[in-house]
């Protein structure tokens, strides 16, 4: 089957039909797919295979040509995937076929890095603005942007049309800063606070929290332990949980 392209790609008259309602985790790798596809461009690749490029990007190659059939992409039997018109459909599908300004509020330790990572420009997003609250902060220079005022938010947001609000505060001032955010008409979030955030129906919130991620990790550090610590006897190991609880070896300590 030849690749053709994704079935709501712009028509002749410019119109954007609309998307292929996909599951988050499809969506999730995505960008896993598109880094991936950037670095066999950039080696000379010009044809990938599922299993090249699912080697590339991490994940399990059924898993890959699912996700792309998803997109009308199917693959030429035999020679793989044209890079660079799967560089197109996954950039047209994350919408990254615009550069989309982001505001970064909150410009403190986390903020500083966030602003000064160059990495977001050649992923399709261009800091637009820094915003923070203390008095301190604003004037100062980060990467040729200057840190203004939170007050100064509407005005920045029409200047400079934000699609995409990066709260980088205290978690005490997250929701104070996501309500802001949305009043001037900013409808996807990236939080890094660790809180939840309560927003109207129709903006997206993305968290991004290390602590849990590490603690995930924990839990398999943990798990691998506990799998060593009491070898089996007669097939199941017993480990203690806290409150007397015991589980077998083969069940989940957390989720079952
Ligand atoms: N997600 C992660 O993995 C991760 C990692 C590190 C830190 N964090 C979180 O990121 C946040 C920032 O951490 P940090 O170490 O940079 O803190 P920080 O105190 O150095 O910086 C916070 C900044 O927010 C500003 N601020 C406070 N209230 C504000 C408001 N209402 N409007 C605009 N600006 C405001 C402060 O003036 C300050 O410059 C915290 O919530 C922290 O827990 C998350």
């Amino acid at each position: 089957m030849s690749q053709h392209r994704h079935p709501g790609a712009p028509d002749r008259a410019g119109a954007v039909p609309a998307l292929p309602d996909l599951p988050e985790a499809t969506v999730a790798r995505l960008p896993e797919y598109l880094r991936a596809l950037h670095n066999l461009a950039e080696t000379g690749h010009e044809t990938i295979s599922s299993e090249g490029l699912a080697n590339a990007a991490g994940v399990n190659s059924a898993k890959l040509r699912k996700d792309l059939s998803q997109l009308g992409s199917y693959g030429t039997r035999g020679v793989g995937y044209d890079v660079g018109l799967l560089i197109e459909q996954i950039e047209y599908v994350l919408g990254l076929t615009q550069r989309r300004a982001v505001a970064l509020v909150g410009v403190g330790n986390l903020g500083h890095a966030l602003a000064g990572y160059d990495g977001f420009a050649s992923r399709g997003f261009r800091i637009a603005a820094l915003l923070d609250a203390d008095p301190g902060r604003v004037g100062e220079e980060i990467n040729g942007l200057v840190v203004r005022h939170i007050d100064e938010l509407p005005r920045v947001a029409a200047e400079d049309s934000i699609a995409i609000g990066v709260i980088a505060t205290p978690a005490t001032a997250a929701q104070q800063v996501a309500d802001q955010l949305v009043a001037v008409g900013v409808t996807s979030i990236l939080n890094f606070a660790p809180c939840v955030l309560s927003v109207p129906s129709g903006v997206d919130v993305r968290k991004v929290d290390l602590a849990v991620e590490l603690q995930i990790l924990s839990f398999h550090e943990h798990r691998k332990a506990s799998q060593t610590a009491f070898p089996t006897a007669g097939g199941s190991a017993l480990t203690a949980l806290p409150g007397g609880l015991a589980v077998t070896e083969s069940q989940e300590a957390i989720g079952t």
